[in-house]
């Protein structure tokens, strides 16, 4: 399977269950896998043929940036959709990390797959 990725995309956002988190903006890392094909754009060299990863990280750098979930397991899960459903992935993996958010670790966070209906 061909894939567009797009990797440690850092944004900074409200992301936290504790009240000292509420307060501030910490960063999250995102790692993108996203299924596409690959012959069509290499045919006709144009951009409209194929996934813009610079369209797509602006959309996400947009949402990530105002939005104040609690868990990184929603924030994941909401980026997830909007790569399927705004930009026609059938397939995407997509890792959020936390990086400092447990002492000691390099970062945490969650791993998730999702399908699209394209
Ligand atoms: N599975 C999760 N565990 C934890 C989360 C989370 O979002 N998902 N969040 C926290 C705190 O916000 C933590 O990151 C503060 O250091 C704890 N566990």
């Amino acid at each position: 399977m061909d894939k567009v990725f797009i990797e440690a995309l850092e944004i900074e956002c409200v992301i936290g269950i504790y009240d000292w988190e509420r307060k501030i903006k910490q960063p999250v890392v995102l790692d993108i896998e996203m299924a596409f094909d690959n012959t069509l754009p290499a045919a006709t060299d144009d951009i409209a043929d194929t996934l813009d990863y610079k369209a797509v990280s602006k959309r996400l750098i947009q949402f990530v940036s105002e939005s104040d979930f609690g868990l990184v397991e929603t924030l994941a899960e909401r980026c997830a959709a909007i790569i399927t459903s705004e930009f026609g992935v059938s397939h995407v993996r997509l890792k959020l990390s936390k990086p400092g958010a447990v002492r000691g670790s390099k970062a945490v966070g969650v791993i998730i797959e999702r399908y699209g209906s394209k």
